[in-house]
């Protein structure tokens, strides 16, 4: 209940909704109240008529017109406050919608590395429309209620003290139970939206992977195990059932006992004449609409509880801690910021553009990934990182991003380090080109300008012109403007590349990090992805995680890891001989043995196109061997 307040304490502006809505059902229910009197008078006047004993036709008439006016105005009233409730629900739906995506949009990496997306989607969607479609029921018709019930109570007092104490006694019996209700609900509720939000999960893994699902052929098996999920709720439900229509059973039955207790009432005082038919006719007609709240009650306490599990899961998520440093402003001033954001307070503290410095990084406790890993990289240089599949390459990259603080050390970038960085500053100096394109759906010129939506369509252009997609996008009927489906899925995965190319071009970053995926590639994308990477290169800083012999051998230093540790850093030259990593790699490219291949394949390193002496090859464009890095230390560190 308590997180109900809370949604309704930090949606103030949603008040004067509120307040609508509330004064509309006020007004409603005192001309639902008017309806009873009239007809009650309506019975006397026509029972004098009829009997001889007075009552005229134009009195009837007026009071058949008084009826019309009362229900017109409750109609109007109705239409009014729904109106009102369905505004209300679409502004609150807004509200907190996007309060949880700006709160995820702000939490730690290490929160998506446990959640699927689809479960938090689901949860989402679910805790959303639970709260405001009780905090509309609620708003529509708690106060009719109360005022309801507080005038049959009142009315009814004056007529005939017994039926105020009966309705008394029912109102309370009733909301005891029902309350007793509620807790054991809450419970088999929260169970259920734990297999629902799984089984969601799941299901958007599942198509969003639908290529590799069908692959291996597991369209049966996925089924089976949603379907097993949903299977629970059933089993939950029935419980549930059993209990809440278990508990009804009794409310109603009180209900029923109570309402022979008022219609004896009335009935045996109208029969001795202590009430006119007409008062009869009132009393019976407000004892239903006494009902009516009882009724709706349980509505709402359902509704309610449902709310109350929902908002759970939404609070979970919002309780949870953002990134310790928040970036400049809020997220929405971060987006909007230019391609460098706001000045960032932080004090230089050496000379290279990348350094890491006795780095320990752990993404579980007690399973170290890196160990003292201390390295660097100069204005213009490329740094190759090598390393067998789990070495820790990536992780590297993501401590530069600043997705994960260090466990110990230190990381700098531009000579700052990157933990009094304001992580939307630090993220605006490094371009990255994920082995996986990562594209958005939408247009190639929304995704090419996604890190400057106000690049200009010149720009747009000659970004993709320097990354070697112009000509393929301007093939496309529309151009820029050709919508590429989800993730890019109707770009070939050159083309997504190259995309990809473009939009680090245009972010225009002074350092580069470089996954390379040229493996899944055939050689003529390689080779215009790589042109394109080339470009992209120039004048920046890089390292580069990479997947071809021919990178390595043309980058200024290389950098190996060994379990978790650097092992060298030198020259491909220097390395070459000093029997570690990148010499064994150019032992077993020489190599035509099937293991020596496989060794290769777990260094990441594309044994296929690096040796295949084709003349179109991967190995063509290591050309450009950028200055040898002279003074570049060869140290062996294990
Ligand atoms: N989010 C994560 N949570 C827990 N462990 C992780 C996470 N990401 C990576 N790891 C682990 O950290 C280790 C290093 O992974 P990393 O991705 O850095 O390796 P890599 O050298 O880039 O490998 P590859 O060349 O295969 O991409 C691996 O053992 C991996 O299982």
């Amino acid at each position: 209940m308590r997180s109900l307040v809370r949604i309704l304490s930090t949606t103030k502006e949603l008040w004067p909704s509120y307040l609508g809505i509330v004064l509309s059902s006020v007004l409603m229910s005192v001309t639902s109240l008017v309806t009873p009197f009239l007809i009650g008078r309506a019975t006397d006047e026509v029972v004098a008529l009829a009997g001889g004993r007075g009552g005229t036709t134009r009195t009837i008439v007026l009071i058949a017109l008084a009826l019309l006016a009362a229900e017109l105005l409750n109609t109007v009233l109705t239409n009014v406050g729904g109106y009102l409730g369905d505004t209300m629900t679409a502004r609150l739906r807004q509200i907190l919608s996007t309060r949880y995506f700006e709160k995820l949009l702000g939490l730690p990496q290490r929160y998506f590395d446990n959640e699927l997306s689809g479960t938090i989607i689901g949860r989402l969607s679910r805790s959303i429309a639970e709260v405001t479609n009780f905090l509309k029921s609620f708003s529509n018709n708690f106060f009719t209620m109360l005022i309801t019930t507080v005038a049959v109570l009142v009315i009814s007092a004056f007529y005939a003290w017994p039926l105020a104490v009966l309705l008394a006694v029912m109102f309370p019996a009733y909301m005891w139970l029902t309350a007793r209700t509620s807790s054991n609900w809450q419970r088999l509720e929260g169970e259920k939206n734990e297999q629902v939000d799984i089984a969601n999960g799941r299901f958007s893994e599942v198509i969003g992977q639908i290529r590799v699902v069908k692959s291996f052929v597991r369209e049966r098996a996925e089924l089976a195990a949603f379907d097993q999920r949903y299977g629970r709720t059933i089993a939950l439900t029935r419980q549930q059932a059993r209990h809440w229509h278990g508990m009804d059973t009794a409310r109603r039955a009180v209900l029923n006992v109570a309402f022979l207790g008022i219609y004896l009432v009335i009935f045996l005082q109208t029969a001795h004449g202590v009430f006119t038919v007409g008062v009869m006719v009132l009393l019976i007609q407000l004892m239903n609409m006494a009902r009516q709240p009882v009724m709706m009650m349980s509505f709402i306490i359902d509704s309610g509880q449902r709310a109350i599990a929902g908002s759970v899961s939404y609070f979970e998520v919002m309780d949870e801690t953002v990134e310790e440093r928040a970036t400049v402003g809020s997220v929405a001033t971060a987006v909007d910021a230019g391609p460098e954001g706001p000045q960032a307070p932080a004090r230089t503290i050496d000379d290279h553009v990348i350094a890491f410095h006795e780095v320990d990084f752990a993404y579980e406790p007690g399973r170290p990934v890196l160990r003292d890993v201390t390295f660097h990289a100069d204005a213009g240089e490329r740094i190759a990182l090598v390393g067998e599949s789990g070495g820790g390459k990536s992780t590297l990259v993501n401590l530069l991003l600043g997705l994960y603080p260090p466990d110990a050390g230190r990381v700098t970038l531009q000579g700052q380090e990157t933990a009094s960085l304001p992580l939307d500053v630090l993220r605006r100096r490094v371009g990255v080109v994920f082995q996986d394109p990562s594209l958005f759906s939408g247009t190639i010129r929304e995704n090419i300008a996604y890190g400057r939506p106000d690049a200009t369509d010149e720009e747009v252009r000659e970004a993709a012109r320097r990354a070697n997609a112009d000509r393929f996008i301007e093939r496309f009927p529309e151009g820029y403007e050709a919508l590429i489906g989800e993730r890019g899925v109707k770009l070939s995965g050159g083309q997504k590349q190259r995309v990809a190319v473009a939009r680090a071009m245009l972010k225009d970053a002074p350092v580069l990090v470089l996954d390379e995926a040229t493996s899944s590639l055939d050689t003529k994308s390689e080779r215009l992805v790589q042109e394109g990477l080339e470009e992209l290169m120039t004048a920046r800083t890089t390292l580069i995680i990479a997947h071809r012999l021919s990178t390595i051998s043309s980058v200024d230093r290389i950098v190996t890891l060994r379990d978790g540790r650097v092992d060298e850093i030198g020259t491909p030259e220097q390395l070459a001989t000093s029997g570690g990593i990148y010499a064994e790699l150019l032992t077993l490219q020489a190599s035509n043995t099937l293991a020596d291949r496989a060794r290769l394949k777990a260094f990441g390193i594309d044994a296929g196109g690096a040796d295949t002496g084709d003349p179109d090859g991967a190995d063509l464009d290591s050309g450009g061997v950028h200055g040898q890095g002279d003074g570049a230390d060869l140290a062996r560190r294990s």
